[in-house]
């Protein structure tokens, strides 16, 4: 059985970190390393996104409104990214979804928005440390994918998904690559439950504490298709060397 059938991605997650200096940097750093083998995804925060031009690497947003257009304060529509060159927009991170109250509903319209406008969405879902040391995490991570799926069905096919547990973001305490290999083996089984081939396709990346050490033996298991990438995504030499750990594999 071939070790890995999804072409890999590593997705860079900037959050509100960086600055034009580092897009610079970054851009400069990804020209000079052959990376032919793994999708590459820079998302600096919105404002940095006119700065870049993308060589190499994609471009994605860490947010973008469920609305097309109008008297909407502070924020950016699918068409306005879709002029900057942006590809990937996240969706559905948790900090979204604690921190500005984005509930499933919200999840499923800004996903849709992303779709129509012929962007991939990068749809996050995770379990807090409670949900997971009460045993139930797998049954909570289906109902945050099935509220996707019913929202927009077989274009599921047209997403990247992402789990992030929560207890992992920003803690230094990575799942293990048999705890990530599980969850992203279930939850491929669970969508295979109505779509079968699209969940074969399907690219799940795994975010929370990835690093240049770590990064090799989380994307060699074999559901695990690359990383969402935050704190490491930062610095110039950590990030090439996540992505090359993902363009290196068997
Ligand atoms: O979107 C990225 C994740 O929240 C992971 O962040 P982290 O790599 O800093 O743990």
């Amino acid at each position: 059985m071939p070790a890995h059938v999804r072409r890999p991605m590593v997705a860079g997650n900037w959050k509100m970190n960086g600055s034009k200096a580092l897009v610079s940097a970054m851009t400069q750093s990804l020209s000079e390393v052959s990376l032919d083998n793994v999708d590459v995804v820079i998302c600096p925060p919105m404002p940095l996104l006119a700065c870049v031009e993308p060589n190499k690497f994609y471009l994605g947003a860490q947010n973008v409104s469920q609305y097309d257009a109008g008297a909407y304060t502070g924020e950016s529509s699918t068409s306005i990214l879709s002029e900057l060159n942006v590809r990937y927009v996240i969706v559905g991170h948790s900090e979204r979804r604690e921190l500005f109250a984005e509930d499933d509903q919200v999840v499923v319209q800004k996903v849709q928005a992303v779709l129509n406008a012929g962007l991939t969405p990068i749809v996050c879902f995770g379990e807090s440390l409670k949900v997971r040391e009460e045993g139930n995490y797998l049954e909570f991570l289906y109902a945050q994918v099935d509220a996707v799926l019913n929202g927009i069905g077989a274009k599921i096919k047209d997403c990247v998904l992402a789990y992030e547990p929560i207890w992992a973001i920003g803690t230094g305490n990575t799942a293990s690559p048999e705890q990530a290999q599980q969850v992203h083996a279930k939850v491929r089984e669970h969508i295979a439950q109505e779509y079968t081939d699209i969940a074969a396709g399907l690219t799940i990346l795994y975010g929370g504490s990835v690093n240049a050490a770590n990064a090799a033996e989380l994307f060699s298991q074999q559901d695990v298709d690359g990383g969402l990438v935050g704190g490491a995504s930062l610095k110039t030499d950590d990030f090439i060397a996540i992505c090359q750990a993902a363009n290196n594999l068997d």
